[in-house]
Order: structure tokens, then sequence, then C-alpha cells
């Protein structure tokens, strides 16, 4: 014989959403407090203080993430249902590979590793990449390849504090490194002006997108995640022995 019990304690109200404004505030202070500019490599790269040869095992290992930024951007793509939205986003993947051979964020990319005295085909061999960054990238790709495109796009807010990291590293490198040529620069002048668009429009996206409390709360912490992946990815920069390196 069965029985049946009746629940005696009813389920808590669900959380009421967070007005714009308050959602808004917090996603930017994850991106605030939580972005690796306040990383202590990047910290001793903004004071001088990276040998030549840390200087471009950054440049090597950076490389990695930038050549998946459109691998994950197109993997957000296939999410998007209407060409609206498809247009806006295929238009960072043409930031990053060009729309001509010779162009776009990569090729950008390779051309500071040439100013850095980095031969291209040790950034496209991958051969130096360290096992903490594959992971990092690694990570953030299955990201966006797994979760839906609110929490895939969150992720991308780290590009709210991009600019101003941008122009601290120009003024850096101007500074302390002249050792690389000024043309070598391009990639950071370039993304400025990208990364403050790309935060916009994915702010927009993501304040229309998250209508629960439950919503934003996947979106922040997103981002939070975006957060340790960059942030992982500099420790490993940061510890790697250059004993074992090529
Ligand atoms: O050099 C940097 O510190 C930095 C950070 C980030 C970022 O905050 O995710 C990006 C970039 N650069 C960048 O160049 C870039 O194209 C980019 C795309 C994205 C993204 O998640 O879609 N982040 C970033």
């Amino acid at each position: 014989m069965t029985t049946t019990t009746t629940a005696t304690t009813t389920a808590a109200p669900p959380a009421q959403p967070w007005s714009p404004a308050e959602f808004e505030a917090r996603l930017r202070a994850v991106a605030e407090e939580r972005y690796h500019d306040r990383h202590p490599f990047n910290l001793r790269m903004h004071s001088g203080d990276l040998s030549p040869d840390e200087l471009r095992r950054w440049i090597v290992n950076r490389f990695h993430y930038q050549r998946h930024i459109p691998v994950k951007d197109a993997l957000i793509l296939a999410k998007l249902d209407t060409p609206a939205l498809r247009r806006m986003w295929l238009r960072r993947i043409q930031d990053h590979d060009g729309e001509q051979p010779g162009e776009g964020g990569i090729e950008r990319w390779l051309r500071l590793g040439e100013a850095a005295g980095l031969d291209r085909a040790r950034l496209l061999g991958a051969e130096a990449v360290l096992p903490g960054v594959r992971l990092a990238v690694e990570g953030y790709v299955n990201f966006c390849r797994l979760r839906p495109p609110l929490e895939a796009v969150a992720a991308s807010l780290t590009e709210l504090s991009a600019p101003d990291l941008m122009r601290t590293r120009i003024d850096a490198f101007e500074r302390h490194y002249r050792w690389i040529e000024s043309e070598g620069l391009v990639y950071f002048r370039t993304r400025v002006s990208q990364g403050r668009r790309d935060s916009r429009e994915a702010l927009d996206l993501v304040l229309g997108w998250a209508r629960t409390r439950e919503d934003q709360e996947r979106a922040v912490a997103a981002l939070r995640f975006k957060c340790d992946v960059l942030w992982s990815l500099l420790d490993a920069v940061d510890r790697a022995d250059p004993e074992e390196e090529s």
C-alpha cells in the first residue's frame, strides 16, 4: 500500500528581478573588480618590470586566446535567431579575421609578435603555448559552445573594462618597452574603439534578455567565470618555468 504525504512547507516566492540600473551596476562591478588589469603580471607589465623574454612569452600565449575569439564568436553566432543579431555578431568575426588576407586582429597580433622579434611561424605553430593557457582558452570556447546566448554574450562583458586597459598598455609599451616597434601596437589601438562598441552592444543584449532574477544571476556568474578565465591565463604565463620554454 502506498501512502501520500502533502507538503507542509510552501516554496519561497522567486526573488524579484533587479532593476535594469542595479543589474547593470552589478555587471560593471564584476567587470571592474575581478578584471585581469589587477593581475600581478599585468601590474609588472605596466610598471615596466617585464623582461623581453617574459613579454614575448605573454605575446605567444595571448595569441592562443586571440585566435580562438572568432571560433567562440562563431559558436555564439549559430545560436542567434534573427538576421539583425547575426549581422551584429558576424562583424566581430570579421574584426578578427579581416575581410581579406592580411587584414584583421589576428594579423595585427602576428605583427605585434614580429615587432617584438617573434617569427609568425612560432605563434602559428603554438608549440610554446602553456598547458594552463590551453585549458583556460578551451574553457572559454566550451562555455560559449554549451551555454545559452545570454550567458555566452554576458561572458564577453569583460570588454567593458578592456578599453581602459588598452590605453594603459599602450602607454606602458611606449614608455618602457621601446624595443618593440610602435607599428606593433596597432592591435591595441584598434581594440579601444572596437571594445567600446562591442561591450555596449553586448550589454544592451544582456540587459534586454535577462528577464528574471535567475537569468540576471546567471549573467553575472558567466561574467565572473570569464574574469577567472583571463586571470588563470595570466597565472600560467606568470608562473611559467623559463627552463621549460622552447
Ligand atoms: O588584451 C586584453 O586584455 C583583452 C581582453 C579581452 C577581454 O576582456 O575579454 C579581450 C581582448 N583583449 C581582445 O583583444 C578581444 O578581441 C576580445 C574579445 C573578447 C570577447 O570575450 O569576446 N574579449 C576580448
